[in-house]
């Protein structure tokens, strides 16, 4: 144990510490190794005696702490002043911040300092926990840089919560608040400091430009009809689609991409006028990334050139000049961004090339067809899809876009999908975790056998507009151009009640 020091009070000028201050803190000028030095004392809880000083001196021009005594025992400085249960307690990362907060409130009001700075506040804290936890109110008032801040928040965290406040000063510390002449704004920052709330609570104020935003319809579908109904294709979205083996799911993800790189094709959605009065615009070009399983990126891009001459190029017996076919090419350049996967089929792999092209590449419309490909030949398809679709749904909130992902169908009890059998959540496969996570499912129900039926498109989940679901558009083939055209449907749909029935016998 080294010796203590003796010292005598005086005010700090350069600190605008008074006299009286300094006195009630029993904080002293001396000397130490022949320098002159700040002497703060530190008192032992049990004994109510001086039992370590620390000192703060002059070394090569620059700030330097020494301690005296046995700082094992000592308590938080100023500690001694402060009856508990008191209404309110200030805490501090220096001793010299401790006697400005206490000075500006007129040496009413308790502030006590750490020890042994920011860094070691919450060590230095528990230790005292149930004296701290006795005052109505504590208001941690550290420095306002990185440091500082950090430690107020993770002390904060140890507190009941709904007692502890963060003081917010303009300047670095308290003690620079005093010597500033800024006592009176230092008071109002402890009188105002904000409870601390644990990280994502939000209040009010928080969320209320949020909350004042309009809402505004999504981009548009390629058609119109769908856009009024389902006000849109939303962000942060994953849309899962379903139909039967060969039933048009790859066709319809298709002509999403080609109207979300050329939205020149799209339908007039002009007619389409918001709460606003405000006419659905044309959006701009928008990058696509295709995550497509079953096809050779070369020929998608092939079939989207077609599309958008309204030819069906994987017909031999069509003919296109090389020169509008180069051009049509030509439209999707820098727009389309393609993962060549065929054979690769890792999520972890998969899930880096999306965010990749999300975050590097300002992709926000992802297409990735079929899911079923990644979870096939896992030992536990169920676990695996719902890590998956956990992550997408995640990614898709996180990252602000859009994710359409198409499934397989399991086999229904009933009247085939394939023949135009009515589909069910139940019959998408993994059905449990892409119900769970996706925000919306698309059912594609058409009868194969019979040419002239539409697709119809049935909406089975759609989180935010729940009441928005049941067939919502018919679509035809149009075996021209390779592209799906709305077309009118029964009064009932186009789904006589014996199909549903047949269906339900699964249930
Ligand atoms: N509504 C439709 N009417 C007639 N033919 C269609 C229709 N939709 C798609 N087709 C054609 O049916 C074939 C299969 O379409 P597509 O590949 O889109 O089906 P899929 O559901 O993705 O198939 P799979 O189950 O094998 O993944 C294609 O030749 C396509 O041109």
């Amino acid at each position: 144990m080294t010796e203590l020091l003796t010292g005598e009070v005086r005010p700090i000028a350069n600190r605008s510490l008074t006299a009286d201050t300094c006195e009630k803190y029993g904080y002293k000028i001396g000397q130490y190794r022949g320098r002159a030095a700040h002497i703060a004392p530190y008192y032992d809880d049990d004994t109510g005696m001086v039992c370590a000083q620390k000192v703060r001196f002059k070394q090569e021009g620059k700030k330097a702490f020494t301690w005296t005594g046995e700082p094992k025992r000592a308590g938080l400085f100023g500690q001694r002043l402060c009856r508990s249960g008191g209404k309110m307690l200030v805490i501090t990362e220096g001793e010299i911040d401790a006697m400005s907060v206490a000075q500006a409130m007129g040496l009413r009001w308790p502030a006590v300092s750490i020890p042994n700075g920011a860094s070691n506040a919450k060590k230095d804290l528990a230790k005292h926990m149930a004296w701290l936890d006795s005052f109505e109110t504590v208001v941690i008032c550290f420095d306002m840089d990185e440091v500082g801040q950090t430690a107020a928040r993770e002390v904060a965290a140890m507190f009941t919560p709904g007692k502890i406040k963060i003081a917010s000063l303009p300047l670095k510390d308290a003690s620079d608040m005093l010597t500033a002449n800024r006592s009176a704004e230092l008071v109002d920052a402890i009188w105002g400091a904000r409870i601390w709330r644990p990280d994502g609570v939000r209040t009010v104020a928080d969320l209320r430009q949020d909350a004042m935003k309009p809402t505004e319809y999504g981009l548009p579908w390629p058609w119109a009809d769908l856009t009024l109904k389902t006000y849109g294709i939303q962000r942060r979205y994953a849309y899962g689609w379903g139909a039967g083996v060969g039933s048009g799911k790859t066709t319809l993800m298709r002509q999403l991409m080609l109207t979300t790189m050329r939205p020149d094709l799209l339908e007039d959605h002009s007619h389409i006028i918001d709460g606003y009065g405000k006419p659905l615009e044309r959006p701009a070009p928008r990058k696509v990334g295709a995550v497509l399983f079953e096809e050779n990126p070369g020929k998608t891009l092939r079939y989207l050139a077609g599309m958008s001459l309204k030819l069906r190029l994987n017909d031999p017996t069509v003919e296109v000049t090389e020169e509008a076919l180069s051009a049509a090419i030509d439209s999707f350049d820098g727009l389309f961004f393609p993962i060549d996967c065929y054979g690769a089929k890792d999520w972890e792999a998969i899930r880096s090339y999306i965010l990749y092209l999300v975050l590097s590449e300002g992709v926000k419309d992802v297409f990735l067809d079929p899911l079923t490909a990644l979870v096939a030949g896992e030992e536990d398809e169920r676990r695996a899809l719902d890590t998956i679709m956990a992550d997408i749904s995640g990614m898709v909130e996180a990252h602000d876009f859009t994710l359409h992902f198409v499934s397989h169908l399991t086999t229904p009890a009933g009247t085939p999908h394939e023949e135009g059998g009515r589909i069910f959540e139940k019959h998408f496969t993994g059905s449990r975790a892409i119900a769970r996570w996706s925000h919306c499912m698309i059912g594609l129900e058409r009868n194969k056998q019979e040419n002239e039926d539409p697709t119809k498109l049935r909406f089975l989940k759609y989180r935010d507009h729940g009441d928005r679901v049941g067939i919502l558009l018919g679509l035809k083939f149009n075996t021209t151009t390779g592209l799906m055209e709305p077309c009118p449907l029964d009064e009932d749909g186009g789904c006589p009640f014996d199909k549903e029935q047949d269906n339900n016998a699964d249930l």
